[in-house]
Parts: structure tokens; sequence; C-alpha cells
């Protein structure tokens, strides 16, 4: 457990400032595996981790998750999290977030206006924001309430199907604006595509597929997390 912040736990914001892997991942209801993946994902240095279970079209079929399983799930995750120093993010909904004390909540375009968000969840939560073209990323860069957006998809990606490529283009108009708050690259990821985000000046990703469809999670979270602060280190 990080401990620099003059002996007590950091806050959920101050990890935030630092965190520069984060990864999305499904409650693995096929596989059954979540905790010991997370523990996985974690150790490779995963920085933040969402549950974001949509459902699945696998041999089993399930359909998006409940809220009583999902609330199961987060604790499971808020376990190993916690061990880890690691933030724990929910995707969409401002209740659970809330009832599982998670650190995060996600919120889409689409989601709950980030101002009733913050009155579900309090002031300490740090709350995320997609935003899909340099217009959304402009607003979101100075929204009340929002401490940090992710962009994308960089890449068209069978885990968001229907939403086209917003190109390395958005990543580069965005790291030109220099935004003030963390802001992600999403979509489209791998440890092959990861230097050209990185050239177009992202410093921190969002990931799906480059984890949870690894074989061995914990080498591929340990290559984007070093390749992430070499980057880190070269720009100092
Ligand atoms: C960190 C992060 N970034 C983007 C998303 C996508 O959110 P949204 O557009 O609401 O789509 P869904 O994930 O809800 O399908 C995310 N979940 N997390
Ligand atoms: C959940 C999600 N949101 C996106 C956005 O652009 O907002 S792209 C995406 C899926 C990213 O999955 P993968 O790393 O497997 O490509
Ligand atoms: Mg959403």
């Amino acid at each position: 457990m990080p401990t620099s912040h003059a002996g007590r736990r950091p806050t959920p914001r101050e990890r935030l400032a630092t965190a520069r892997l984060y990864l999305c991942t499904d409650a693995r209801r096929e596989r059954g595996d979540l905790a010991k993946f997370a523990e996985a994902a974690l150790s490779g240095g995963v920085d933040v981790i969402q549950l974001r279970d949509k459902g699945s079209a696998g041999e089993r079929q399930f359909g998006r998750i409940e809220a009583k399983e999902e609330l199961a799930a987060l604790a499971e995750l808020a376990a190993v999290c916690r061990r880890h120093g690691a933030l724990l993010a929910v995707n969409d909904r401002a209740d659970l977030a809330l009832a599982s004390g998670a650190d995060v909540l996600h919120l889409g375009q689409g989601d709950l206006p980030v101002h009733y968000a913050r009155q579900v969840v309090g002031p300490d939560v740090v709350i995320g924001r997609s935003t899909g073209s340099r217009a959304q990323a402009q607003l979101a860069a100075i929204e009340e309430g929002v401490d940090y957006f992710a962009t994308g998809p960089v890449w068209a990606t069978p885990t968001k199907p229907g939403r086209p490529a917003a190109s390395l283009d958005l990543v580069r108009q965005v790291a030109e604006s220099q935004p003030t708050m963390p802001w992600f690259a999403i979509g489209g990821i791998d440890e092959e595509r990861l230097p050209e985000v990185l050239d177009a000046g992202a410093t921190r990703i969002v990931v799906v597929r480059a984890i949870t469809e690894a074989r061995d999670p914990q080498a591929a979270a340990r290559s984007l997390a070093d390749a992430l602060d070499r980057n880190i280190a070269a720009k100092h």
C-alpha cells in the first residue's frame, strides 16, 4: 500500500495523478476466475481496474450483469485492488459506485449527467468521462466535476462494436491541446500498437483485450506498463 502522502493512504485523486495503465474487464462469469485474473493484472502493473460487463456471446451466453451480481464482483475486485493500492472503477452506474465503495465512476456521453452522479457518489470519488471527438474532449477537459477523460476508439474494436475509429489524429489533437486533467487513449490498443499511441502524444491508456485475452495477463500488463513508464521517463 503506497503511503508517501504524509503516512496516510493516498486519495483516489492522488492515485489517479500517477495512473497510466487502466484495464476494463468483464466479471469473467464464463471462466469464474475474476479475483485470480485481477491479481495477475495488478501484479503486472495495472493502476485502475474497471468492471465493465455488458454480457458476452461466448459458448455460454451471458446477458448484461445484474446489480446484485455486479456488486458481488466489485467486492471481489475491491479486495484485490486494496492489496495493490490500485483504483477500483465502476462503469455507468453511480448507485453501484456508491454501494461498492469504489474509487472511480466512469460515465459515457449517454450516462447520468456528471452533476447528478456527483450528488450520488460524493466529493471524493473520481469521475471519468468518455469522449469520441475533439469537441467532446475539449468539453470534458473543463467539465465541472470531471477528473479525467478517455478518448477513442483510436482503432475500431470488437469490444465496442459499431463505433467507428476516431484515429490517431484525435489522440494528436487532444495531446496538442494540453489538457490539465489526466486523459487516456482507448480502443484497439495493444503492445504492438502502443508505440503509435505514445508517438501521437498519449501517456496513459485504457485496454480491454490486450490483457483480458492474453495467455499470460500478468506478462501482458507488465509489457504495457513498462513501455508506458519508459515513455514517461523519456519525457522528463
Ligand atoms: C475508461 C473508460 N473509457 C471509456 C469507456 C467507454 O464508456 P461508454 O462510452 O459509456 O461505453 P461503455 O463502456 O459503457 O459501453 C469506458 N467504459 N471506460
Ligand atoms: C469500452 C470501450 N470504450 C471505447 C471508447 O472509445 O469509448 S473503446 C472501448 C473498448 C476497448 O477495448 P479494446 O481494448 O479491447 O479494443
Ligand atoms: Mg457507459
